[in-house]
């Protein structure tokens, strides 16, 4: 018989405070309604919808910045660190974002316009098989909110990113996120002592996503389309 590890989880109050700050910012910060109402509006050509998912990311990563403002600790980092978090960390936070949007079920049917409009917008199928068994993968997990945002901050708190001169300061931060993030998945899933081990197994799925990415980028450019400002900062294009 399997003995179920009665360890004795207690979230502390300061870890409560601190999945609070990291959960109510991942709520916070969402992409602008009109954003994703055009979704459901303009035409199905693929310039169309590369321009459309141009803005989407382009919001997405002010977004994302907004949210990572908020991760306790973040803001007294070195800035430099800051930044190569910030540029390490952004694919990996988009398709997180976009797992759990196609994950959970989106209002009238946003979801399969989305999935439509990803499919027709020059990106090539050797990345889009990858991305889609992703978003599956996320998709069997059933996460929470807290698993999500957690999860997030995490990844964005990943000490070896490129670039990143004071990896112990970061290990700091992550470490009490790690923390609280094992502690609500003993809570969370009694019968499913790997959980949490399978969230940190996404997140390395979830790296092998970044090169794919890079393959995306540079096939649109080949192409010709034009990215914003805030995009070419973040991935160094252009
Ligand atoms: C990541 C992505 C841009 C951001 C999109 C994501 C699909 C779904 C989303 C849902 C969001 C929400 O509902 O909050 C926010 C935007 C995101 C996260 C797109 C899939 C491919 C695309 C992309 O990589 C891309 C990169 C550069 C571009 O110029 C255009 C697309």
């Amino acid at each position: 018989t399997t003995r179920l590890s009665k360890e004795k989880v207690k979230i502390t109050k300061e870890q409560q405070a601190l999945m609070k700050v990291v959960v109510e910012a991942y709520n916070r910060h969402q992409i602008p309604q009109d954003v994703a109402k055009k979704l459901l509006q303009e035409q199905y050509s693929e310039e169309e919808n590369f321009l459309l998912l141009t803005e989407m990311a382009t919001s997405q990563v002010q977004v994302l910045v907004e949210f990572t403002k908020n991760i306790p600790g973040f803001l007294s980092l070195n800035h430099e660190d800051q930044i190569a978090l910030l540029k390490g960390s952004a694919v990996e936070a988009m398709f997180l974002r976009s797992a759990q949007v196609f994950s959970r079920k989106m209002p009238n049917g946003h979801t399969e316009v989305l999935e439509e409009r990803i499919r027709k917008s020059g990106i090539s199928e050797e990345f889009m098989t990858p991305m889609f068994n992703f978003y599956k993968s996320i998709g069997e997990l059933h996460m929470m909110q807290e698993e999500q945002a957690l999860l997030t901050a995490i990844a964005i708190l990943t000490p070896d990113r490129p670039y990143v001169k004071d990896q112990q300061a970061v290990e700091r931060l992550q470490e009490p996120m790690l923390d609280v993030l094992r502690k609500l998945c003993v809570l969370q899933h009694p019968q499913e002592p790997q959980y949490f081990a399978r969230l940190l197994g996404r997140l390395t799925e979830l790296r092998t996503l970044n090169h794919y990415h890079a393959e995306m980028l540079t096939s649109w450019r080949m192409n010709d389309h034009k990215f914003t400002p805030l995009l070419c900062e973040i991935w160094d294009v252009e």
